[in-house]
């Protein structure tokens, strides 16, 4: 472990320096893991295990589009992919990457196969800070790990092909063995991992709830939303309002805060902008922090598990979504989006 200074503050995280993947491969050598689920998170972290050398198989309900996806990806029914329970018996450590109300559901036929020493692997701190509404109370003779990648599975594949990584926190929920620690270090490093920072199920499930509901998904829509409708309302051409409120922020400005930092994006704009962002970012933090706090107490007190349990635990809960996600596509907004991306400069080469 590393000691070091976020921003005054000593952390003890892993870094893929002093915790190499070859130790991952030499901790875990023994061991089988299966992946439970091949949504998102699934086919990325069982993809980047495999290509590490780990042994790993994948579990899926058959028949599923899932399943398909697998097989389509390169898993082998009989060989490396298995009905779940098929899985669960195999694997020594069972990495439950069901979606979250789908974890409630397949919780009785898990538990069945969590025998003495294996490990249960979580990728969220929902199903055991919300046992009280999800069941999962895992038996005392394993061990109970989590590592949650900060992003889609899609961009933790993606990255990995690119030889990057997205940066995890990990915790400890039970050390049944006395081997979790070097257990869970491994399997982060193994699934592509960036650094590891230390967490525990309560506060990533807390800060998890917290950042998609706000800044990284819920916040961003709402807020890019509300400036392109104002710019409409006030004359302004769906290319202009789509263009100043989306396309510069994705295809500029957020690129050179994820490079440098905030400060080095002001200084990339003009002093105008500057002096202007530099007043009105109060006004925006201060309209704001008291929806956060609401935000908070809402994950909290089990409020939004309760909701995101009760609706996605209904058969046609896909077909809902599909349907919400429906609208903002075919928004003047983001069909305005749409045209935009086809006249990105790089796509002139796509065209003949
Ligand atoms: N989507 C992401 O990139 C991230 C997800 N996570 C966490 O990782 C875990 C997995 O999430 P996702 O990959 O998004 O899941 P997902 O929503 O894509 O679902 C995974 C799989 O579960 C299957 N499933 C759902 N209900 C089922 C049931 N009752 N029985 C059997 N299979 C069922 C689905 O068909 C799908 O193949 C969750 O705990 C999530 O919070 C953490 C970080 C990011
Ligand atoms: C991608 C991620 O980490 C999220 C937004 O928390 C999630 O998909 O649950
Ligand atoms: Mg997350
Ligand atoms: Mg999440």
């Amino acid at each position: 472990m590393a000691q070091l200074n976020f921003g005054g503050v000593t952390e003890e995280v892993a870094t893929r320096e002093e915790f190499p993947l070859e130790k991952a491969l030499e901790i875990l050598k023994d061991e089988t893991i299966a992946i439970i689920g091949y949504g998102v998170q699934g086919p990325g972290q069982s993809l980047n295990l495999k290509d590490n050398g780990f042994n790993v198989i994948v579990g899926q309900r058959q028949p599923s589009k899932s399943w398909d996806r697998a097989v389509a990806d390169g898993w082998v029914p009989g060989v490396d992919l298995f009905p779940i329970e098929e899985a669960c018996e195999k694997a020594t450590i069972i990495q439950f990457l069901l979606s979250d109300a789908g974890q409630i559901s397949a919780w009785p036929t898990i538990k069945k196969y969590l025998t003495e020493g294996k490990a249960l692997y979580f990728s969220h701190g929902f199903g055991i800070t919300f046992n009280d509404q999800t069941g999962i109370i895992p038996p005392d003779n394993v061990d109970v790990i989590l590592v949650a990648p900060k992003g889609s599975g899609t961009s933790l594949r993606r990255k990995f092909l690119a030889g990057q990584g997205l940066n995890s926190s990990y915790a400890i929920y039970q050390d049944y063995t006395g081997k979790a620690k070097d257990r869970v270090l491994a399997l982060g490093i193994g699934v592509g991992s960036g650094y590891l920072f230390e967490t525990d199920f309560k506060k990533e499930v807390y800060s998890d709830l917290t950042g998609e509901r706000g800044t990284l998904m819920g916040a961003l829509a709402g807020i890019l939303e509300a400036q392109y409708a104002l710019l409409r309302r006030k004359g302004h051409s769906p290319s202009e309002a789509f263009n100043e409120t989306v396309e510069e922020l994705t295809e500029s400005l957020i690129l050179l805060v994820g490079e440098n930092g905030m400060d080095w994006m002001y200084a990339n704009c003009s002093t105008t902008a500057q002096r202007g962002a530099l007043d009105w970012r109060h006004k925006f933090r201060e309209a704001v922090e008291p929806v956060f706090e609401e935000l908070y107490e809402k994950v909290a007190s089990g409020e939004e598990a309760k909701r995101s349990i009760d609706t996605n635990s209904q058969p046609d809960y896909r077909e809902k979504l599909e349907q919400e996600l429906g609208e903002i596509h075919n928004s003047e907004m983001w069909q305005a989006g749409a045209q935009v991306r086809k006249l990105r400069p790089q796509h002139e080469g796509q065209k003949v």
